[in-house]
């Protein structure tokens, strides 16, 4: 064994530059029908030469003149591939050359390994050689049997070993070939001799059978035809018997890679040549089967993407069309009208009232929004900027408008912005903003378009790179009609199956419309009824039922190493995860609250736990929370909340405080209402005016998907057993899982208390599996939950787990 490693890296190296021609399906079929047809027609020439070969034998000069007569099937073709082949070449053994064609053509037609035909060849050619060499023996002239090369070979080997020698050489090649191609060895023939003495003697045993040695299964299928006649030795004696020929291998021990049972002979250091042929064989079929560097798991995914393509999520609703853009209204006051003289008025006032105050300005600037115009000015050298802001009521009272914002300074301009609002606004429509060229061509994960910035330009965000949205205003202010836009920009970019809604509305009310989608976008807990959550209690089950959903969606992360659901994703499509080890295609989902404010009045700390939770830990798998709310005081956006919700919207609040809970800084007491916004991320406010859809919109976009074909039921959130329905631990003995047992088992086996194990071993579901091991806890088996480590096994042992459970009963 030792030896046969240390030689394969050198074969392996030489064996790495056959070229390899990688055809296509078409080139495929034209090559390999080419080459069969070529066959066949060698054949029918060969076969027709044989009768008309005499005929012809006067035509062959004159093959090019179109008036010649000839008697071969092929006809001229036929009779110059004959001369060529048979009377110039090898005589009839170059029959071998026409099947050879036709196997070839077979093969490339069928795309079988390259290395078998290149092996039938190599074979095929010496065998054409000697054939033709062993007929020439027996020819005096250029004869039919032995064709030219015959005659000429054995007359030169017969110059320098005369017949005898030719004769024996002859026949060492018949032994080399039998020894090589079909792994006859010398205690194979002793044995043949042996079981037909012991056939003639008809003292065959049963024992004989027992003792036959599996030699090989690597063997060709002649090979094996022969191997049957030749196996019927005995072991013991076959080991009696040292070989004494000197030109014989071992090829049953040193030359199979993949032998299963070696005999237990020794190695000899036989003919070096024939194990060198053997060895080459063995790699080649290496190189062939194994490519390149791949994992064994790319290799299979690579091979199931070629076969079937990328897995597609969308394949179960292909048919589904995102709605058009004509179901969103166009509006009159839609685009910007530059009214000159109000804007004359405006910097007139704004410098004026400046000077008063002794504030000399360098240069000012207008950027119209649909709302609001933004005046960017230069103050002259030396002025404070502290002393522009402290003005901001001055401002607002010279021009005696609502909604004055001062900005000092613009970061990164190095001016003072002064936002002024425009007599006459404009509505933002949904329409423009999805149908602008951000949108529609933004490669975001969970693209919105949320409105229009004051220089009017399209504003769209990441809600997966927020990854959490929450949103205040006082009420009339555009909250809903902002989760609208919210809802309405995911419904025109992503499929159902990438994205799942939760709508929790305690209003009643408000979100009502999009039941219609219920079986195309929303998600819901096994037991409810309705989708849209209105129930303070339901809101509860919902969100620790998102909470196992996220606990469950990180174990899947974890089993396939990746970081995030894109990765994930991304893996799945590529094949490369496993459906039956639980994994699956996981869609985005958003959790909607429209009025955290009422939900924290009368669920508290029950909320706000699992709020924390999700808003802390599920931005890597896809769920990211938007939450609304009418009063941004403290008791309703704590601490917890605000430090999870990085990215945040202010719509017109009524006091500065209410501005600084939602923002951090005052602002959103200055807008001016009707879907005027502030949106930061962490750092800057950015002014924008929300994408206004109106309800009818909404109904219209919500009946277009809702009358399409759905997926049978809601998207399935896990089982949440509610605190009133019992814990966990309260589960009865009758009522366990029929794999309770089984499950114990693993769990013990492993010391390794995850669902995610049983779902593995077991080929469970979540779910289920995540029964189990509540049930499990409650059996006193495995601790209980420690976030994303494993739980605790609590039995050591199969023996100490068997006497647990009858103590149990
Ligand atoms: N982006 C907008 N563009 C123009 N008008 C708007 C916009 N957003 C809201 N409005 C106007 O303000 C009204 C109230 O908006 P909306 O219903 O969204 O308020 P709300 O903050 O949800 O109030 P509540 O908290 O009472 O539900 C709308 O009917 C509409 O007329």
């Amino acid at each position: 064994m030792a030896k046969k490693n240390n030689n394969k890296p050198n074969h392996t190296k030489t064996k790495f530059k056959m070229p390899s021609f990688k055809l296509s399906s078409q080139q495929k079929l034209i090559f390999g029908s080419f080459l069969a047809i070529l066959g066949i027609m060698l054949f029918v020439a060969f076969i027709s030469f044989l009768f008309t070969g005499d005929a012809d034998q006067s035509t062959i000069t004159q093959l090019t003149n179109r008036n010649v007569k000839t008697q071969n099937w092929l006809s001229k073709a036929g009779v110059w591939l004959s001369n060529f082949f048979i009377e110039r070449g090898f005589g009839v053994a170059s029959f071998i050359f026409a099947g050879l064609f036709f196997l070839s053509g077979i093969y490339v037609l069928m795309n079988l390994s390259k290395a078998k035909l290149r092996k039938h060849w190599f074979w095929g050619i010496l065998i054409v050689i000697w054939l033709s060499t062993l007929f020439g023996f027996f020819s005096n002239t250029f004869d039919l049997l032995g064709g030219t090369i015959g005659f000429e070979v054995n007359s030169y080997l017969q110059d320098y070993l005369g017949k005898t020698g030719t004769i024996l050489l002859l026949l060492f090649g018949l032994i080399t070939y039998l020894a090589i191609r079909f792994k006859v060895t010398f205690e194979s023939i002793a044995a043949l001799f042996k079981s037909a003495k012991s056939d003639f003697k008809e003292e065959f045993s049963k024992s004989n059978e027992d003792t036959i040695v599996p030699v090989d299964n690597n063997l060709s299928d002649e090979a094996e035809a022969f191997k049957t006649a030749f196996d019927l030795s005995t072991e013991k004696e076959a080991a009696k018997e040292t070989t004494t020929i000197s030109s014989t291998p071992e090829p049953k021990v040193d030359s199979t890679p993949l032998e299963v049972n070696p005999p237990v002979k020794s190695v000899e250091k036989s003919d070096l040549e024939m194990t060198v042929e053997v060895e080459e064989e063995s790699i080649e079929m290496e190189v062939e089967e194994v490519p390149e560097e791949l994992s064994e798991t790319d290799n299979l995914s690579n091979k199931l993407v070629a076969d079937f393509g990328q897995f597609d999520p969308t394949l179960e609703l292909s048919q589904f069309k995102f709605p058009p853009l004509d179901l969103l209204k166009k509006y009159d006051s839609e685009g910007i009208t530059i009214n000159q003289e109000e804007l004359e008025e405006n910097k007139n006032r704004i410098v004026d009232t400046l000077k008063n105050y002794n504030i000399g300005i360098a240069s000012i600037k207008a950027t119209i929004g649909p709302t609001v115009t933004l005046y960017e000015i230069v103050p002259d050298a030396g002025i404070r900027i502290s002393k522009i802001k402290n003005l901001e009521d001055d401002i607002a009272l010279s021009l005696s408008a609502l909604g004055i914002r001062i900005i000092a300074p613009i970061p990164g301009k190095g001016t003072i912005g002064i936002e002024v609002p425009n007599k006459n606004s404009t509505i933002v429509s949904m329409r423009s903003v999805i149908a602008s060229k951000k949108f529609q061509s933004s490669d975001m994960q969970l693209p919105i378009a949320l409105g229009k910035t004051i220089s009017n330009e399209t504003f769209v965000v990441d809600l997966a790179k927020m990854p959490h949205l929450l949103m205040a205003g006082a009420t009339g202010q555009g909250k809903s009609v902002g989760l609208n836009a919210v809802l309405t920009s995911l419904l025109y970019k992503k499929h159902p199956a990438e994205v799942k809604f939760i709508l929790v509305d305690p209003k009643k009310v408000e979100l009502t419309l999009f039941n219609k989608i219920e079986r195309h976008y929303l998600a819901k807990l096994p037991d409810s009824e309705d989708a849209i959550i209105t129930d303070n209690t339901k809101v509860i089950n919902t969100l620790n039922s998102l909470c196992i959903e996220m606990d469950n969606r990180y174990e899947l992360l974890k089993n396939a190493m990746c970081r995030n659901i894109a990765e994930y994703n991304v893996k799945f499509k590529d094949r490369k995860l496993n459906p039956n080890d639980g994994h699956q295609y996981l869609p985005y989902i958003v959790l909607v609250v429209d009025e955290f404010a009422d939900l924290i009045m009368t669920a508290g700390k029950e909320v706000e736990t699992p709020i924390a939770r999700l808003a802390q830990l599920a931005r890597a798998i896809g769920i990211h929370l938007i939450i609304a709310t009418q009063r941004p005081s403290v008791n309703v956006i704590t601490g917890i909340i605000k430090a999870n919700f990085p990215a945040r919207i202010a719509f017109r609040v009524t006091s500065k405080i209410d501005s600084r809970t939602i923002l951090d800084g005052s602002g959103a007491d200055q807008l001016i209402g009707r879907g005027d916004m502030l949106y930061t991320q962490g750092n800057d406010l950015i002014r924008v005016q929300c994408a206004f859809v109106d309800t009818p919109e909404v109904e219209k976009i919500t009946d277009y998907i809702g009358s399409q074909k759905a997926y049978p039921e809601a998207y399935m959130l896990p089982e949440f057993v509610g605190e009133e329905s019992g814990t966990s631990l309260d589960i009865d003995i009758a009522d366990r899982d029929k794999l309770f047992k089984e499950a114990a088992i693993v769990i013990v086996t492993a010391q390794q208390g995850s669902a995610s194990l049983l779902q593995r071993k077991l080929k469970l579901g979540y779910n289920r599996a995540g029964r189990l091991i509540d049930q499990l806890e409650a059996a006193g088996i495995v601790g209980p939950f420690e976030g994303s480590k494993a739980r605790q096994v609590l039995i050591t042992d199969l023996t100490a787990l068997d006497n647990h459970l009858e103590n149990e009963i």
